[in-house]
């Protein structure tokens, strides 16, 4: 059955589930954005069939409602809908970063024909706005449902199948649990990352070759750092609790392993190191996690002219699209490491396959 869906901020969440709707489904689809700019560009390419510029108009008038502006004005836009009057049933969810705020609000609407169920997509981008949307952005994604207590759990399936096109995998947790796991292996990372991008910085005044220096591992570890400043403030602020209480544990490490230095604990430091890298090696590399990591496959290459168009080239022809792709480490004269990143493991083998009939070193990982 053909539904009215409204999405409420067309940025790079938003915009990317407008896609992946319009691309498999035949749902009306209507968005809702304060950037003028923004719902002209999702007219024009066709990414939604109507805009608005009265939520509180056009939000009694759906059939489902997905609120994906940044948290802070998810909250704001729950607070709204909480003073309307729905004449028919309507199924909101959203795609906050953060949950506890959000569902806060959400279970305080006291309205029978409201059901909301949180969401959450656990795959983005450093780029931000509809300019950046894919429709496959979540594939093989991990999406997190925090329902209401109240949420039936046909309303819960019938979400699921609303976006089963994502090609994501849905997984349910309370709101505070998830608040406490994203902010271990997404928000604290990303305040961690800026920060070592600040430390490089502060010491770039003593040496300023560290920017040339800044390979492999720092760049790896850095990457997030390059999102967006104001989406990454909202998210701290909403889980301020939780990512003070990983910044305590945090210092306190820090304060044991300064101390490990001082007094030459080389054992300690090295069970540390150890422990770490088990860890870090147990964690299930087949199967996809929070935030998808690709399927990547090295290459050896040397530093000649058109080197890595060549290996482009082959994957080309046969139709083998590539996710990303880095150079790990190439001087002149010497062999270089070409690191090509796939979406999926039948083209990270495929890939494998080809360039070695093509008499090219390539490795996976395992
Ligand atoms: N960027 C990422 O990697 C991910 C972001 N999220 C969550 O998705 C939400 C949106 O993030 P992005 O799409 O990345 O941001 P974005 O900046 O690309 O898009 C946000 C959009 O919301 C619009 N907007 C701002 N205030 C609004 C309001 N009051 N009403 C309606 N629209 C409004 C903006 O004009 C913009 O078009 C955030 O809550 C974020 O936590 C979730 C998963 C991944
Ligand atoms: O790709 C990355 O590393 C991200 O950090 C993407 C991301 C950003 C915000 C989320 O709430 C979920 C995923």
């Amino acid at each position: 059955m053909t539904k009215r869906i409204l999405i409420a901020g067309l940025g790079l969440i938003g915009g990317s589930i407008a896609l992946n709707l319009k691309e498999y489904t035949d749902h009306y689809l209507i968005g809702y954005d304060i950037n003028q700019k923004t719902l002209s560009y999702a007219i024009d390419k066709q990414i939604v069939d109507q805009v608005s510029t009265d939520f509180e108009a056009i939000v009694t008038t759906v059939d489902v409602c997905i609120l994906a502006a940044p948290v802070s004005k998810t909250i704001k836009l729950i607070e709204q809908i909480k003073q309307l009057k729905f004449e028919k049933t309507i199924l909101i969810t959203d795609v906050s970063s953060v949950k506890t705020n959000v569902m806060k609000i959400a279970e305080s609407i006291d309205q029978a024909q409201v059901t909301f169920i949180g969401g959450h997509p656990m795959a983005g981008s450093h780029k931000q706005g509809i300019e950046a949307a894919k429709s496959h952005l979540f594939e093989n994604a991990i999406y997190i449902l925090t329902p209401t207590k109240t949420a039936a759990e046909e309303a819960i399936s019938e979400l699921k199948s609303l976006l089963s096109t994502t090609k994501a995998t849905f997984i349910t947790l309370d709101a505070e649990e998830h608040d406490e796991m994203t902010s271990v292996i997404s928000h604290f990372p990303h305040l961690i990352a800026s920060s070592l991008v600040q430390q490089a910085k502060t010491w770039q005044q003593k040496h300023d070759k560290i920017p040339r220096l800044a390979a492999g591992g720092f760049r790896d570890i850095t990457r997030i750092a390059s999102s967006d400043p104001s989406m990454w403030q909202d998210i701290f602020f909403q889980n301020k609790n939780v990512l003070a209480r990983l910044l305590d544990d945090w210092i306190n490490e820090m304060k044991n392993l300064k101390n490990l230095l001082d007094t030459n604990d080389k054992v300690s430091i090295y069970h540390y190191l150890e422990e770490a890298r088990e860890y870090r090696d147990g964690l299930d590399k087949t199967k996809r996690g929070a935030i998808p990591s690709f399927y990547d496959l090295f290459v050896d290459i040397f530093d000649q002219p058109g080197a890595i168009l060549k290996v482009i080239g082959l994957l080309a022809e046969q139709e083998i699209s590539i996710k990303n792709i880095e150079i790990l480490e190439i001087r002149e004269g010497i062999t270089g490491v070409l690191r090509i990143s796939f979406v999926s493991k039948e083209d990270q083998l495929a890939s494998h396959r080809l360039l070695i009939q093509n008499g090219y070193e390539t490795m996976i990982e395992d």
